[in-house]
Parts: C-alpha cells; sequence; structure tokens
C-alpha cells in the first residue's frame, strides 16, 4: 500500500512540492523569527537601558535630595538614602519585571538584588569576585544584561532579564499562528490536491490503463486533456494493433515462407549450402550433408574447413598435400555458376556450381553426378570398345592409328597394319548360329591378343574383321614374320559350346610409310591386300603392293563406267535355248546380260557381274534386265511365232536383301499382262543356304504368284535337295561342271543320277546346263533329265539371232520328225 502510494503520480509530484514550499515556509519563519528575536533583543536592550538610565535617576533623585537635606556627610542619613535608593531600585525593576544586581563600589558586596537562579548568581559573583565586570555580562548568555556605574556612590547597577522570558514577551504569536496556518494551510492544499489529483487524474488514468489492460481501445469522456491522451492511446492502439496483424501477418508469411523454402532446400536432389560473405557457413541440406559424409558440421564452417572434415574422414583421397589440393579447388571458385567437379572415393563424383547472392555471400549446388559420370564412362568405353570382345572398337582403333602414325613420324619409325578377316565366318554363323560366332570371335580375340606384343594394339572392326597395330618392328621382314605367326595361330582348331570349328584368317598387311600416310590410305590397301589373300585361296597374308590399288582402281573406274553404260543403255539381253529333252522343244530360254561397251566391245557379265554385286549396282542392272527379259518373252508369245516359251532370269543375292525384286516382278508382270509361269528365276543354292529368310520370304511370293524357281548351278553349293525342299522350288539345273565330266567321272554320274531321281521323287523339274556334246545329251536323257541347254544346242544369242535360231530348229525337229514318220 504504502509502496503503492510511493510510487504514485501524485506522490512523486506533490511531494518535492510539498518539501520545496515547506522549506521555503520554515527558511521563511526562521529568518523572520531571527528578524524578530534580534529586535526584541534590541528592544529589550533599550528597555534596559532605560531602566536604567531610570534607576540612575532614582539613585541621583536620592543623593540630590541628600544634598539638599545638607546631610550629605552624615553617613546614617547617606545610609539611609542608599537603602531607600537600594528599595527604590528594588521595587522598579521588580515593576519591570527585571532582575538587578547592585555591588558596592569594590564589588565586595551585593547592596541589591532581585531574585535570580542560584547558578547565575554564583557565576555573576564570582565573575565579579575575578573579572572586570565587563566581562560579567559575555558570561551570561542566558540573559540580557545591562550593567551600569553609579558614580556618586560607585555603585555597580546590572540590570538582568532572562533571554528566553524576554523574547517571549517581546514575541508576537500573531507570527506563528500565521506560520502554522500557512503551513496548515499547505498541507491542506497540498493534500487536497493531491486528492484532486489521485482522483481527477488518477481515475481517468486508471480507466484508460483498465482498457488497455483488457486490450481494449480507452475512449474516455470527461476532461479534455484525458479525452484527447485517451484518443490519442486509442489511435495509437488502433494502428499499433494494425501494425501487429501486419506484422504478425509478415511474422507468419516469412514463417510460411521459410518453411516452404526450407522444404524447398530438404527436398531438392541436390546438395544445398549457403555461405555468407565470409565464407561461413549460413545452412545447409542433408543432401550436402550426405553427400560428403558430413554429419559433425560446426557452425561458420568455411568451404575450407569442410573440405579439411571431408579429407580427415576420408570422404576423399588425393594424391596432393591436402593444402595443395584445397587450394587447386578455392582457385577454381566463382560465383558464376561454371561447373567444378570433386571425385570422391569409392567412385563418387559430385558436381558443384556457385553464385553470388545479392549480399556478397555464395550459394553452391552440389549434384551427384556418380551415375551419369558412369553413364558417360560406360559410353566412353562403348564408344571405344567392342562390347563382345572387349578389344578396342573401329573408333578406337583409327585413333590409336593415328597416334602412332604421328609417333613414327617424330622417330621415323615404321607401322605395320595388319587386317585379319576370318575365313568362311559366314557359314558358322548360319549353321551354328550366333552364339557359336560370338564365342568363335572371343576366342579370336584371345588368339589375337596373344600373338602380339604388349605395345601393339588388336582391335575388331567389326562381324569378323579385326586389325593389329604394330609399332617399333624395324624391316619388312620382321612384318612378314609377324603376320605369318598370326597365320599360323589363327590356323587352328578351336572348340565353341561343344562344337569343333576349324578357323583360318587371310591378312593384308601394309606399312606405313612406304604405303600411306594417312589411317584411311593404309586401311584401304591393308583391306585390299586382305582381299588379294581371300582371292588367293584364304588362310594366307599378303603385303599390300602397287599393283593390288591398280586392280582396286580398275574395279572402281568399272563400276564408275556400269553406271554410265545403265543410263546410255549399253547393256543388251542375249538368250540361250532351253530344249524339253522328251519332245526336243524350245520350252524357253534364259536370258544373260551382256554390255556392249562403247570402246571396248562386247562385255561378259563374269567380267562386270561380280563387281556389280561387291557395289550393289546388280539390283539396278538385275531389274532391267528381269524387264527386259519380259518384254522381249511377251513379244515373242504375241506374235506366236516361237510357240509358248518361258523366260528365265539369273538373281543376285543383292536383290534380295536391298533390292525390291518382288515388288518389280509383280510390275512387270502386270504391265506386260504376262502369265507369270512365262517367268523363271534362277538362284543360287549358296543364296538360298546364306540368306534362307529374306529369299525364303521372296521364293514364297513367287510361288503364290505362280513365278516358276530354278535351283543354278547345283551341287557346288554342299546343300541337299532336302534342305532345299523346304522351299516352293519348282526346277534343279545341274552345274555344268558335272556335265563336263559326266562321260568320264563316276563320280560326276552317280552325282548326277542321284541328283535326277531325288528331284524326280520330289516332282522337280531336272536341267543340265553346259550340254557341249550329242553324248552327254544322250547319257542324260538315258538318266531321264527332264531339259538341257548348252552350245550343243546353242550359245546364247542376240534376240533377234535366238528368232531365227528357234524357227531353224523347229524346222528341223519339223524334218527330223517327217523322216521319223515316213521310216528314213
Ligand atoms: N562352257 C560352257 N558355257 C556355257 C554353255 N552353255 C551356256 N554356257 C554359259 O553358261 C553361263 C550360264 O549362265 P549361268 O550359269 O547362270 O552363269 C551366268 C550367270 O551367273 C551370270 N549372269 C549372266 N547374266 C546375268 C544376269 O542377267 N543376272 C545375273 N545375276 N547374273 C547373270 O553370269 C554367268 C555367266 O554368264 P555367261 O557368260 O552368259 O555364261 C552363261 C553361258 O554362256 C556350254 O555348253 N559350255
Amino acid at each position: 500500500m504504502l509502496k503503492k502510494l510511493v510510487n504514485s503520480f501524485a506522490f512523486r509530484v506533490f511531494t518535492p512540492f510539498l518539501v520545496f514550499v515547506s522549506l521555503v515556509v520554515i527558511v521563511l519563519y526562521l529568518f523572520t523569527s531571527y528578524s524578530i528575536s534580534d529586535s526584541a533583543n534590541h528592544q529589550i536592550k533599550e528597555n534596559l537601558n532605560w531602566l536604567s538610565r531610570s534607576v540612575l535617576y532614582i539613585c541621583d533623585t536620592n543623593v540630590d535630595k541628600l544634598f539638599q537635606t545638607g546631610n550629605a556627610t552624615n553617613e546614617k542619613l547617606v545610609r539611609l538614602e542608599k537603602v531607600s535608593t537600594m528599595v527604590a531600585i528594588e521595587d522598579f525593576v521588580r515593576a519591570n519585571n527585571v532582575g538587578v544586581i547592585v555591588f558596592d563600589n569594590n564589588l565586595q558586596e551585593v547592596i541589591v538584588k532581585t531574585e535570580l537562579p542560584r547558578a547565575t548568581l554564583a557565576t555573576i559573583e564570582t565573575s565579579l569576585l575575578t573579572d572586570a565586570s565587563i566581562a560579567v555580562i559575555d558570561k551570561l548568555t542566558d540573559y540580557i544584561v545591562h550593567s551600569q556605574l553609579f558614580q556618586p556612590w560607585q555603585w555597580r547597577i546590572i540590570l538582568l532579564k532572562p533571554k528566553a522570558q524576554a523574547l517571549r514577551t517581546m514575541e508576537q504569536p500573531v507570527y506563528r499562528y500565521a506560520f502554522s496556518i500557512a503551513l496548515i494551510t499547505i498541507v491542506i492544499i497540498t493534500g487536497l490536491m493531491f486528492y484532486f489529483l489521485s482522483y481527477k487524474v488518477r481515475n481517468p488514468i486508471n480507466r484508460i490503463i483498465g482498457a488497455i489492460k483488457k486490450g481494449n481501445q480507452p475512449s474516455y469522456r470527461g476532461v479534455s486533456e484525458f479525452e484527447f491522451l485517451s484518443d490519442s492511446i486509442a489511435g495509437m492502439m488502433h494502428s499499433l494493433t494494425e501494425k501487429t496483424h501486419l506484422l504478425e501477418s509478415t511474422n507468419q508469411e516469412i514463417e510460411k515462407a521459410k518453411a516452404q523454402l526450407s522444404d524447398a532446400i530438404e527436398s531438392m536432389s541436390e546438395g544445398f549450402v549457403l555461405f555468407d560473405e565470409q565464407d561461413q557457413l549460413i545452412l545447409c541440406n542433408q543432401h550436402f550433408r550426405n553427400f560428403y559424409s558430413l554429419t559433425l558440421l560446426p557452425d561458420q564452417a568455411s568451404f575450407q574447413d569442410i573440405l579439411r572434415i571431408m579429407y580427415r574422414e576420408g570422404v576423399v583421397s588425393v594424391d596432393v598435400p591436402l593444402e595443395t589440393w584445397i587450394k587447386s579447388i578455392m582457385l577454381t571458385r566463382d560465383k558464376v555458376g561454371r561447373a567444378h567437379l570433386i571425385e570422391l572415393n569409392q567412385d563418387r563424383f559430385i558436381e558443384f556450381r556457385e553464385y553470388a547472392t545479392s549480399d556478397g555471400g555464395v550459394v553452391g549446388i552440389h549434384t551427384d553426378i556418380t551415375d551419369r559420370k558412369m553413364a558417360e564412362q560406360r559410353l566412353q568405353y562403348l564408344a571405344s570398345y567392342d562390347l563382345l570382345t572387349n578389344l578396342p572398337n573401329r573408333v578406337m582403333f583409327q585413333h590409336e592409328l593415328k597416334k602412332n602414325i604421328n609417333r613414327a613420324e617424330r622417330f621415323e619409325g615404321i607401322v605395320a597394319l595388319f587386317f585379319i578377316d576370318l575365313d568362311k565366318f559366314k557359314d558358322v554363323n548360319d549353321t551354328l548360329g550366333h552364339m557359336v560366332g560370338d564365342e568363335l570371335l572371343k576366342k579370336v580375340a584371345d588368339i589375337l591378343l596373344n600373338s602380339i606384343r604388349g605395345f601393339d594394339i588388336a582391335a575388331r572392326l567389326g562381324g569378323d574383321e579385326f586389325a593389329v597395330i604394330s609399332s617399333g618392328l624395324r624391316s619388312e621382314v620382321e612384318v612378314e614374320n609377324m603376320a605369318q605367326r598370326m597365320n599360323d595361330l589363327l590356323n587352328c582348331t578351336v572348340d565353341c559350346q561343344g562344337h569343333t570349328i576349324h578357323i583360318g584368317a587371310s591378312i593384308g598387311v601394309t606399312l606405313f610409310p612406304y604405303d600411306g600416310n594417312d589411317c584411311d590410305q593404309l586401311l584401304k590397301n591393308a583391306d585390299m591386300a586382305m582381299y588379294e589373300a581371300k582371292n588367293l585361296g584364304r588362310n594366307q597374308y599378303r603385303m599390300y603392293n602397287d599393283e593390288m590399288n591398280r586392280r582396286v582402281q580398275e574395279r572402281n573406274a568399272l563400276e564408275k563406267d556400269m553406271r554410265r553404260a545403265l543410263m546410255a543403255d549399253e547393256f543388251l539381253v542375249y538368250y540361250q535355248p532351253k530344249i524339253d529333252l522328251n519332245t526336243s522343244h524350245v520350252v524357253g530360254m534364259e536370258a544373260l546380260v551382256r554390255w556392249q561397251h562403247s570402246n571396248r566391245g562386247l562385255i561378259t557379265p563374269n567380267k562386270f557381274i561380280p563387281i556389280a554385286e561387291q557395289s550393289n549396282l546388280i539390283t539396278d542392272i538385275g531389274e532391267w534386265v528381269l524387264e527386259e527379259a519380259c518384254r522381249q518373252c511377251q513379244e515373242w508369245s504375241e506374235v506366236n511365232e516361237l510357240g509358248k516359251l518361258q523366260v528365265a532370269v539369273n538373281l543376285s543375292a543383292s536383290q534380295f536383301k536391298y533390292g525390291d525384286i518382288t515388288g518389280t516382278a509383280d510390275r512387270v508382270l502386270q504391265k506386260l499382262t504376262m502369265e507369270p509361269g512365262c517367268l523363271e528365276v534362277e538362284i543360287t543354292e549358296t543364296m538360298v543356304m546364306n540368306d534362307a529368310d529374306a529369299v525364303s520370304q521372296a521364293l514364297h511370293h513367287f510361288a503364290r504368284r505362280g513365278v516358276s524357281i530354278s535351283i543354278d548351278d547345283f551341287g557346288t553349293g554342299y546343300s541337299s535337295l532336302a534342305y532345299l525342299w523346304r522351299f516352293p522350288v519348282n526346277k534343279v539345273k545341274i552345274d555344268r561342271s558335272f556335265i563336263k565330266d559326266l562321260l568320264h567321272n563316276n563320280e560326276a554320274q552317280a552325282i548326277v543320277r542321284s541328283v535326277i531321281s531325288l528331284a524326280h521323287s520330289l516332282n522337280l523339274v531336272v536341267i543340265a546346263e553346259g550340254v557341249e556334246t550329242k553324248k552327254q545329251l544322250e547319257f542324260l536323257q538315258k538318266l531321264k533329265c527332264d531339259q538341257a541347254q548348252g552350245y550343243f544346242f546353242s550359245p546364247p544369242l542376240p534376240a533377234a539371232s535366238f528368232v531365227e535360231w528357234v524357227k531353224e530348229y523347229q524346222e528341223k525337229q519339223a524334218h527330223k520328225g517327217l523322216y521319223r514318220k515316213i521310216g528314213r
């Protein structure tokens, strides 16, 4: 309660006021009191002085009386007069309420004295006895003293008035009352003001405070100042409330944004880290910690500190001193988002980019690119290596060849390039399947690796083609020795998935700088040399020479010339008749292409068809022949001079692979409205064996259309009729090599006999080609061969000559028939 009072506004305002006013009053009072007592003192002294003069007057009067009586010498009278004087003095001073003490002339005897306190009296006596009379006055501090000497009788008259008494009588009580009243008035006024203030000030303030405490806006009405205060506070509260709401909603938004930011940062798949302008850590997400296994991350750690922790914890291992490594990373750091790589242990890669923040700090985005890096490495490996054999592929091979050439150029060395192609690999693939083929390629790769020296490079260029680059060989002899060694090692028998396979390889060798200066040239040379080795019977090596190049150049020129010839209509079709051996009638003809070259004259197909087959030009030539042969056949059939004929057209493997032979045939037959049965397609048995799927589809298409199918060169391709039976074949053409040996070779006879009998059992027509003699013909007739063609009847003829020949032949046959009829 007291504390409350002391702390109150009114108390604090009025207490100093009250104290101040009281002090002023007291000072005034004291000052006034002093002035009053001083004047009272003075007045009393004056009074004593007057009294003293009166006493002297009394004495004088008595002395005068004495002198008037003339008895001034009469001791008795004098004494009497003295006594009466003394009595008069005594009465007088008592009447004036003043103490008196009168000493005789030598201060030995007190002549008069009024009642005085004993102590006072003693003081006076001892002072007067021992001291001068003046000193008495100083010693009687409680008194106002007046000392006077009465000369006639040498009396020392001392008048005394106690100060307290004198002042009491002299002071005017009105002052004291006034002061008291003033003080009381002040206290009362102060009290009233206190009350007023307490009530009139505190009350509204309390109401205002009460409203504020309750959270309401104060709405005091009464005293205008408090109204103003209340309104001001209300306005202030309103504005504060609004600001608080704004602040709250801003805070909420900030908190929400912070939470969202935190969620976003945590949900990032990247590591996020933020450093201030001093490069001290502000925050980072869990991914960042996880990337670098940062379980303990001190506050305000710098990027360098983090690198040190990573090093200490074994997250990275570097082969340079730690500080050098840190320095190298710090030097590459920038704030422009460039990518930097940190390689961690266990083949992990982190890429980081840093960006400047507006306050001079750094934001780091760290991405685990291990998978990407692995994929890149894998891609790089795939781009450079052959997956099956793990040997460098063609791309890597070319890169290495270039490197070796550059090195050899600098050191004036030689580089040997070996181009290796497996012999008859396709047969293995086709007959034993791709799995076995793959296994075989792996074994070949192993053999090659064993045949080369440590710094040589073996590569797989594709399919069954391999290459070896060898630097450091000093002479051609050394190169040939190496080629022979490879050839020997590759000429072996290997076991692949239970199959024993004999392999061999054809190897072409070329040398830098003698045969060529660049990769392409060397590769081309080695390829040519390899083909040479193949053409020469396989399983051998050949060193490149310029003659090979000349032949290739020739071949290229021929190919170019063929294209021109096709445009210039230089190709012709010759026809060779086919004879039915039962009726001796011409049943059809084989269409055989010729090239009527503008400069070189007539060129036979053996000279250009193989080259056309290599360049795929055969598809264009073959389509042209098909169309031309059909056109000619249809023309003859429409004229009807030669009877019903079937034209046979040779097809190449490329036409099945790359051309649209069935489409072309359909289109031609439709265009000419030719009977499909008048067309026969001749394919070799190796074509059927090598590309069984594509050929099979086309053959079934032809069969459905009614086009006849004949197997050419039968017997040379090691196929069996049983195998061919799966295809819709109509005719088998026995190769002329068997017919040639037919009369002298039992084996050839046996083969021809069995082919004829088996073909018949399969309802196939048998035709023998290359029949040159009558004996061959008769033998074939004996074996029940159905048809024949060959020089015995006619060589292939131009269309016009063919018509002449057929007419002539038919006439001959008609004559023969007639002779037989008439019995000649
Ligand atoms: N020694 C001998 N040979 C005979 C006899 N009878 C016919 N010949 C020759 O044997 C070849 C028969 O053609 P092929 O076996 O299909 O062999 C043909 C055929 O494979 C191919 N050929 C010809 N024209 C074409 C064609 O238009 N397209 C395709 N893809 N190849 C063709 O060229 C090869 C050679 O054709 P040509 O030089 O016309 O040679 C023809 C023909 O002149 C004979 O009694 N004795």
